[in-house]
């Protein structure tokens, strides 16, 4: 592969230049090997390898050793976005997909419209790669992650101010690519990378087309050009249906005038905080498209023959009317009665001067331009906060404490030591491992406690994946093993999970009420909450405890036997129930959800809005334990996400024979094979390990 000649696009291949070309020279990767006494041997790094890529100020081939691909952060249909290393900086790598020769094509098509951009409001190429067999972009890497995470995993609520800046940079950047004659044709908060100020920075160009190559380009090569209908994946297909403009859903041309569209449904997602067409308290007629089964058919009929929009943001909470009769001019169905982004421009400008001015803030004399708002901007207050120092680790722990002041020194937990004798004992090792992922912010919290209250037949094992929020995930770790112990004394092993749960529930839900009433809660709409596993060995009986979507195997006899079952609202007996518990569950953009706050589990601690229906109730199995049986995995939804149970036993099988290292390997996989959310895994092995399966 290192030497051969042929001119192959799958091969390595260099050129060699005696005279320096203008870039700095770097030395190839296996330069010792070709390197000639007198030469300076070269890659003519500002040319792509066919030389149909040319840039003054971009490096397009690079020595292997400039740069490394550190952790993965986004995997789409067509592409690996990697956090990298080029320099000594860092940068996002992005590594396409390239199976056929047109996909080859295509990159080198990109290449040359991203060399030709130099605009502060598009992500900046700052290097590619593009010599076989490794065909990478570099870009300039954006802290802040895309403005669909920030609203939508974050729950950013931007001020009106943040808003606008945001609004007229992204505007200003789609002006320029206008006045270039090139089409973006993906505008959407996924592709609107934010850096650390929350400046704006459009990013993916892998649709993106000159106006006059556009002519004939309909839907159907649309969607053939690759992209998210390429493989047709249904979430990623309702995700980018969702902003394109009607003339396109009708397969009709596509015009600069449909990035308006896209822009207007992308600028009122960041108005109101809501995805498009999933808010429930949306207008009759949304109502019937949001019917439990609506379809991609029906949305789309609605939008080109009935003129659905998503619920525009309302001209309260400080957002200026005429901001709100500009989204609505841009989302036009007509699409020649949508303005340009020169008026565009011209109106934000305009809407942003009144702001300042009522606002009272700096002065508008006072910025440099709106180009350039860093100043502006950093004058804007921290993203609001809902709680203030709260800390739900300790309000649990102390909780906890209090429970246990009751004096049991002379009961044992269950009982344990009155049992008749036993026909198996099992023997414990277990280890764990939790990871932030992809996310921002780590939400999943988990407790081992291997030899409850100094027994050496009780083990206990918890996993908490808190949505809204981390508060219910850690204040429950904290309580749940204390309300459990202390059920230990009295009740049966499954009442006393039961009930461990549900006291929980109530305690945690008590202090909510109780910090708000303080006022040390900021946001009276707060309603955290947690999915919760736990699993209880003693001795030769296992009991699991499942009230939500973690989820708990056992591996017998090398197959995957599922503990718990996954209380989501897709399942039907689950939505069943909640409905006839008074909750609304309906079909929403992807997957059924319950409730105002659109909540995919069914069953949870916290979520105090959507109580009694989504309860903290758990299912209980009971299991007795042969030596048939392995080994217990139990991990947060992220894993199970992206691995089968098979999957997750089969990995076991060929990693040490450790737990925590067991653990960290699942997690590791998971994240590489694309899971977007926290990762937490419990490895509990129920046999002794030999020392040399520990190893091999
Ligand atoms: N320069 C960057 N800095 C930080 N994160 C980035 C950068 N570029 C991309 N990302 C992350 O990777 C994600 C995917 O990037 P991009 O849209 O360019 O890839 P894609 O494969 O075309 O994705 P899609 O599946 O949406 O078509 C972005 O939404 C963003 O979260
Ligand atoms: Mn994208
Ligand atoms: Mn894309």
């Amino acid at each position: 592969m290192k030497k051969r000649k042929t001119k192959n696009e799958n091969e390595n291949s260099i050129s060699i230049f005696t005279n320096l070309p203008p870039f700095s020279p770097s030395i190839p990767e296996n330069s010792e090997t070709l390197k000639p006494s007198s030469m300076v041997v070269i890659i003519h790094p500002n040319t792509c390898y066919r030389g149909c890529c040319t840039s003054d100020a971009i490096p397009l081939q690079l020595p292997s050793s400039s740069y490394s691909l550190l952790s993965p952060i986004a995997k789409g249909s067509e592409s690996t976005v990697f956090e990298a290393t080029l320099d000594g900086r860092r940068v996002a790598a992005k590594k396409p997909v390239l199976s056929t020769s047109d996909d080859l094509d295509k990159f080198h098509r990109e290449l040359q419209l991203l060399c030709s951009l130099d605009h502060r409001g598009l992500a900046r190429l700052v290097a590619a790669h593009a010599r076989p067999p490794n065909y990478l972009f570099f870009f300039e890497f954006y802290e802040s992650r895309n403005l669909s995470e920030k609203l939508h995993l974050e729950e950013w609520t931007p001020s009106i101010q943040q808003s606008l800046v945001i609004s007229l940079e992204l505007a200003n950047a789609l002006k320029y690519l206008h006045k270039l004659g090139i089409v973006h044709r993906d505008v959407k908060p996924a592709n609107i990378l934010l850096d650390r100020n929350l400046h704006p920075h459009l990013a993916d160009f892998g649709l993106s087309m000159y106006k006059k190559d556009l002519k004939h380009i309909s839907v159907e090569n649309w969607k053939s050009a690759g992209k998210p209908t390429g493989g047709f994946h249904k979430k990623n297909m309702v995700g980018t249906l969702i902003y394109m403009a009607p003339e396109i859903l009708r397969k009709d041309i596509h015009t600069e005038k449909s990035d308006v569209y896209s822009f207007a449904i992308s600028i009122n997602e960041l108005l109101t905080g809501v995805v498009p067409y999933t808010d429930l308290r949306a207008e009759a007629q949304a109502h019937t498209v949001l019917e439990m089964s609506y379809t991609e058919q029906q949305l789309t009929a609605a939008i080109t023959s009935q003129g659905l929009r998503p619920v525009l943001v309302q001209p309260e909470a400080g957002v200026p009317p005429s901001l709100v009769s500009l989204v609505q001019k841009c989302w036009a169905p007509n699409p020649s009665e949508r303005p340009s982004f020169d008026t565009i421009v011209e109106e934000l400008e305009t809407i942003m001067k009144d702001v300042v001015k009522t606002e009272n803030m700096e002065t508008y004399d006072a910025l440099p331009s709106f180009n350039s708002l860093d100043h502006y901007q950093n004058g804007i207050k921290d993203i609001p906060r809902f709680e203030e120092n709260l800390n739900w680790m300790s309000q649990g722990e102390q909780l906890a404490k209090n429970i246990s002041n009751i004096e049991n020194s002379n009961l044992r937990l269950w009982s344990t030591s009155q049992c008749e004798p036993l026909h198996y004992q099992p023997t414990l090792s277990c280890g764990s491992f939790a990871t932030c992922g992809r996310r921002e912010t780590m939400e999943d919290t988990h407790f081992l406690l291997p030899q409850m209250c100094n027994e050496k037949d009780v083990h206990a094992f918890g996993i908490f994946d808190g949505h809204r929020g981390a508060a219910a995930a850690e204040f429950s770790a904290h309580a749940l093993p204390g309300f459990l112990q202390d059920l230990g004394y009295t009740s049966s092993p499954s009442e006393a999970l039961t009930e461990a749960f549900i006291r929980t529930d109530i305690a945690f839900r008590n202090e909510l009420v109780l910090h708000s009433n303080s006022k040390r809660i900021l946001h009276k709409d707060w309603h955290p909450g947690c999915t919760a596993v736990a699993t209880l060995v003693l001795r030769d009986k296992l009991y699991v405890a499942n009230a939500g979507d973690c989820r708990t195997i056992l591996c017998r006899s090398g197959h995957p036997v599922p503990l718990s079952k996954d209380h989501v609202a897709s399942c039907p007996d689950e939505r069943a129930r909640v409905i006839k518990q008074g909750m609304d569950v309906r079909w929403q953009m992807d997957t059924w959800r319950v409730g105002q706050a659109a909540l995919q589990v069914t069953r949870s601690i916290g979520d105090d809005d959507l109580k009694p229906a989504v309860t903290a109730e758990p299912e209980i199995t009971e299991t007795s334990l042969s030596p048939d049986d392995e080994f217990l995995v139990m991990a947060s939804d992220g894993l199970w996400d992206v691995l089968s149970n098979e999957n997750v036993i089969s990995i076991i099988k060929d990693t040490v024979k450790e737990p925590g290292m067991c653990s960290k390997r699942l997690a590791t996989e998971a994240a590489e094979r694309g899971s977007k959310d926290n990762i937490t895994v419990i490895v509990v092995f129920l046999r002794p390990v030999s020392t040399a399966e520990r190893i091999y």
